[in-house]
Parts: structure tokens; C-alpha cells; sequence
């Protein structure tokens, strides 16, 4: 039965907050909100502070006179220093813009809709963004992970973020894509001392750069040609953020993968012109492959010292002679140097192959065939260290057709017709961290990708395209030594045989047991002495 105490409701006393109190809470609530957003701008707090004061003392004059001359200024500071002016000024306000007016608008949707967004303790945490810095071509987004996030989470999300953000190209890095500058000049120690704690590393944040003008839908022009080239750095193509991407040609060998009609002529021409200096000088040696029958490369045949592109003989007789060079350098550098350095006297020798399926699938002869792997299994093996390179094209990089692709260190993906394709050409991965050359558009000939020493992410380039004039010119200008083919004349002069052994000096070594026990056990010699 129900008592009148069951329906008895107890109910705690409530403190009543006077409304003066409350009112005061807010004020002060909001006023700490407002210092601590003035202390975390300080840059726009002073400019406001500024700003009012002179409009408080001049009138509108106080506004509009700074402005012009602000105006002034910064055009020319453009005029005479673009990069600094990009750097230090136009960079900051731009990503602060955009920060503000682009992306935080979006970050919620944005981040919840490419499924960055996590659910914990029954609240939505979202990766926070830190900060955007903008320079020409790109926006890079600085964002702190969820905590549990990683990278690759991030890395497979790259083509929705970017359309997300209304981009077509976004990639994601792990490190800070930019890498420290070099500091010269008295103040050298303290900068290098920030770039320290710049560059330290932060493993709760991405980088994700966003590329709002794709500086490489315009034809890249042909980089200036070098007299002396630096192995370490020849310009061949334009980065994303208009940098020059290089490529290091010191023991290394390279395999650059494309579709028909991608480019690949113009990644190997850009890598010729970049060699043409020491091409004339005999500080490299060319020997070219082509076999289409000489339709890409036999207009600079003055620039090579060995050329083969009708008989399949001849490519594979070119090969052999690669492979005794190989080892003539390797007995005679044996012991004393781990890579090769090229000198006239002993030169770079880079073995170019046009289409390398024509020799390691599609061709009919099958002892040929074998003959060709062989020397080719030799000298991508161990012809890097002793300057025998190798730089080949092919179509299709599956295994069938190319069963050393695994021996080539340097790889570049252009335009490709299989999403499976760009991990063939640029390992396991590439195309999950961002390397989408399955998806590139028609008009994007000689663009690729191209995998950054250090760095795990792809790196977008445009390869410069040498015209068939350019290439005329070159060959001109720059044509191999007339005794450039007579490599192997010098290796036969020279040919020597296989190292001696140097015989290590021996320590004297005493006998293990006493004397008289010796005596004991040899007994001439006891009576010898007796
Ligand atoms: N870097 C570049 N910039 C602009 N256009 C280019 C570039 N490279 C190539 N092209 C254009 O693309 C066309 C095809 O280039 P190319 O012949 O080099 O391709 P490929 O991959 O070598 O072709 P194939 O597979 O037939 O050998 C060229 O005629 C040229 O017009």
C-alpha cells in the first residue's frame, strides 16, 4: 500500500545565486578569454592597439597614410627581394588569412567527413590546427594529431582532404617538408640554435601542404647547362613549391617508370643536359641504348661516346664492355677507395636504356636475351661504387619484365596506368604516403614523382622539356671527346690482375712453454746446451 510518505518528493536546498554575482562571473570569464587571445596574437593586438591610437589622434588620415606607405614598402620589398619578402611577410599574412578565413570555417566538416575525427568519452575530439603558412604555390597546414593518430592515417586521407579543402594535390608529411638553411655570418650560432628547436622533432604532428597553384601545369624550360656538373645536385626538374628538384647521381642507379606518351624522353634528356658540361670535358662518358631504333636519341649522337639502337647485338655487346670497365675499376680500385670519383682520366660512365623491356622481355632471341640479364644483373649489383651507372626507362615495371627493378636505389613514377604500378616503381607504400601517378591528368606530361633523399613521402615534380632544338644546339655546343669510345682501349691497356695480398706484419711469437719443458720435449736441442 502507497503511505503519504512514498509520495513525499526531498528535494535538496538550491543555492540561489544573486544576479549580480552571476553577471560578475561572466564579465570576468570573458575578460580572461579576451587577454589570453591578445596574449596568444600579440602581432594583431598591436597592430589593433596601433590603429586606434592613430585614428584617435589623425583622424582617418592616421589610417590611410601608414596603409599607403605599407603598400609602398612591401612592393618594394617584392621587387627586390621576393623570397625574403615571401618568407617574412606576404607567408605569415597570407596563412594567417587563410587560417582564419579558409580553413577553420571548414575544419569540423572537414576533418569528420575524411574520418580524422574521433569519438572518446562520448565527445568528438578533432586533430587541431595549429598553424598555416603560405608561399607561392602552396598552404602548409601544421596540425596536431588525435592522440592514437598517426601518420598514415593521414597519408591515406591526402586526396579527400584536398578535396576537401577545394584542392586537387595534398600531401602529407610526417617531418617538416622544409629542411633546416644553412646559417653563415656572426649571428650563425644563435640561429642555428633556433633552427634546432624549429626543426626538433615532434611526433604529435602532421604537416599537410595543400598545393593552391599548381606550379607545374606550365611547361618547365630547360635548366641552364653546367660546365663542371655537381654530381650531387643536377637541376632536372621544379618542385611543387617552385624549388629545383636534383638528382643525385653518385653511386646510384635510376629507373624512371611511365606510360606511353608520359615523358620519360624528357627525364633523360633533362638528366643529358644536366651532364652536357661534363660530357665535353670527358668527365662523363654516355653510352645510349635506344631501342626504338634511334627515335628519341639519335639526334644528339654527338654527345655520346657509345650508341647502339638498331642491332640487339650491338646493345648487347655495349653492355658487355660496361660490365669489363666494371671490373677493370673494380680490381683497380680494390682496397683503396669505396665509391669511384670521376676524373677525365677515369670518367663517370652512365649506361642510358630507352624503353629496357626491349631487351629484358619483348625480345625473341632467347640466348641474347639472357646475355643482356646477365650483364645487367652485374652492373646494377656492383657498378654503382665504381661509376658505372645505369638510367632506364621502361612502360610496364612489373616483375616479368623487369626482374632487377629492385636493384635500382633511385626511382621516378611518372604518369602511370595501374594503381599497383606506383608501388612497382616507387616501393611498398609510395602511393598510400601520397605518390598518385595513376591519376595524372593529360595534360600532365613530365610530371612525377620522386622520392626526396631522407624522406619517406613523394615529392610532385615537372621534368624541364628540351625541345628537338634544344637538343640540337646541345649536341653542338657539347660533344663528347673524339676518343670518348676508346674507354675500353684504355681498360685493356690497364687491366690488371687480380689484387696481391698484402702480407701483414707478423708479431714474433715466443714459444707457449717454459724453456726447460722444451728442453724436455726436444731432446737435441737439451744436449745442445748441455
Ligand atoms: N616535360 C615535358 N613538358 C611538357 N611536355 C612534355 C614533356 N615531356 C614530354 N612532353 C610532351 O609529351 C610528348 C611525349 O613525350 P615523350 O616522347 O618524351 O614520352 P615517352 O614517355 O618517352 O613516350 P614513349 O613511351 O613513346 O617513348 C612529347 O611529344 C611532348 O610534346
Amino acid at each position: 500500500m502507497t503511505t503519504a510518505g512514498d509520495l513525499m518528493v526531498i528535494r535538496p536546498k538550491r543555492f540561489e545565486l544573486p544576479v549580480w554575482a552571476a553577471l560578475l562571473g561572466l564579465v570576468l570569464r570573458w575578460s580572461w578569454r579576451a587577454i589570453w587571445w591578445c596574449l596568444r596574437h600579440p602581432v594583431a593586438t598591436c597592430t589593433a592597439a596601433v590603429a586606434v591610437t592613430l585614428y584617435v589622434e589623425f583622424d582617418w588620415w592616421g589610417l590611410v597614410v601608414p596603409l599607403v606607405l605599407v603598400a609602398v614598402g612591401s612592393a618594394l620589398w617584392r621587387w627586390r627581394a621576393e623570397l625574403s619578402w615571401w618568407n617574412w611577410f606576404a607567408g605569415p599574412l597570407l596563412g594567417w588569412f587563410r587560417r582564419t578565413f579558409v580553413y577553420r570555417r571548414v575544419w569540423r566538416e572537414a576533418m569528420t567527413l575524411c574520418g580524422l575525427a574521433e569519438t572518446y568519452d562520448h565527445r568528438r575530439v578533432l586533430p587541431e590546427l595549429l598553424r598555416v603558412r603560405s608561399d607561392q604555390a602552396l598552404d602548409v597546414l601544421t596540425v596536431r594529431m588525435v592522440r592514437g593518430q598517426t601518420p598514415e592515417q593521414f597519408q591515406k586521407a591526402s586526396a579527400n582532404l584536398a578535396y576537401a579543402f577545394g584542392r586537387r594535390h595534398a600531401r602529407v608529411y610526417s617531418e617538416r617538408p622544409d629542411e633546416p638553411p644553412v646559417r653563415t655570418g656572426p649571428a650563425a650560432w644563435l640561429l642555428w640554435a633556433i633552427d634546432r628547436v624549429r626543426f626538433r622533432d615532434r611526433p604529435t604532428i602532421v604537416y599537410l601542404v595543400l598545393v593552391r597553384t599548381d606550379a607545374l601545369r606550365t611547361v618547365v624550360p630547360p635548366f641552364p647547362a653546367q660546365t663542371v656538373p655537381d654530381f650531387t645536385a643536377l637541376p632536372m626538374a621544379r618542385r611543387e613549391d617552385l624549388r629545383t628538384w636534383s638528382l643525385h647521381l653518385l653511386a646510384t642507379h635510376v629507373l624512371i617508370g611511365g606510360a606511353t606518351r608520359r615523358g620519360k624522353g624528357s627525364v633523360l634528356w633533362s638528366l643529358v643536359r644536366a651532364l652536357s658540361g661534363g660530357i665535353a670535358s670527358g668527365l662523363v662518358r654516355l653510352w645510349v641504348i635506344d631501342p626504338k631504333g634511334g627515335m628519341e636519341f639519335a639526334l644528339g649522337r654527338p654527345m655520346f661516346a657509345r650508341f647502339a639502337c638498331k642491332s640487339f647485338e650491338a646493345m648487347a655487346d655495349l653492355l658487355d664492355e660496361a660490365v669489363e670497365v666494371m671490373r677493370e675499376r673494380q680490381t683497380r680500385l680494390a682496397g683503396t677507395v669505396r665509391v669511384h670519383t670521376p676524373t677525365e682520366a677515369d670518367p663517370l660512365v652512365v649506361v642510358v636504356i630507352d624503353e629496357m623491356a626491349a631487351l629484358t622481355a619483348y625480345l625473341q632471341d632467347v640466348d641474347l636475351r639472357k646475355r643482356i640479364a646477365g650483364s645487367l644483373g652485374l652492373l646494377l649489383s656492383q657498378g654503382a661504387g665504381v661509376g658505372v651507372l645505369v638510367v632506364a626507362a621502361l612502360q610496364d615495371p612489373r616483375k616479368e619484365v623487369l626482374p632487377f627493378r629492385d636493384l635500382f636505389p633511385t626511382r621516378i613514377a611518372l604518369g602511370l596506368t595501374e594503381a599497383s604500378q606506383v608501388d612497382m616503381v616507387l616501393g611498398d607504400g609510395a602511393r598510400n604516403r601520397g605518390a598518385l601517378a595513376d591519376q595524372m591528368p593529360r595534360w600532365a606530361k613530365g610530371v612525377g614523382y620522386v622520392i626526396l633523399d631522407g624522406t619517406p613521402e613523394p615529392v610532385r615534380v615537372r621534368f624541364s622539356y628540351v625541345t628537338d632544338d634544344d637538343i640540337r644546339a646541345m649536341a653542338e655546343q657539347y660533344p663528347a671527346p673524339a676518343d670518348a669510345a676508346d674507354i675500353l682501349a684504355q681498360v685493356s691497356r690497364e687491366t690488371a690482375t687480380e689484387p696481391a695480398r698484402v702480407p701483414l706484419p707478423r708479431r714474433p711469437s715466443g714459444p707457449l712453454l717454459p724453456k726447460s719443458l722444451l728442453n724436455l720435449i726436444d731432446p737435441k736441442k737439451g744436449e745442445e746446451q748441455r
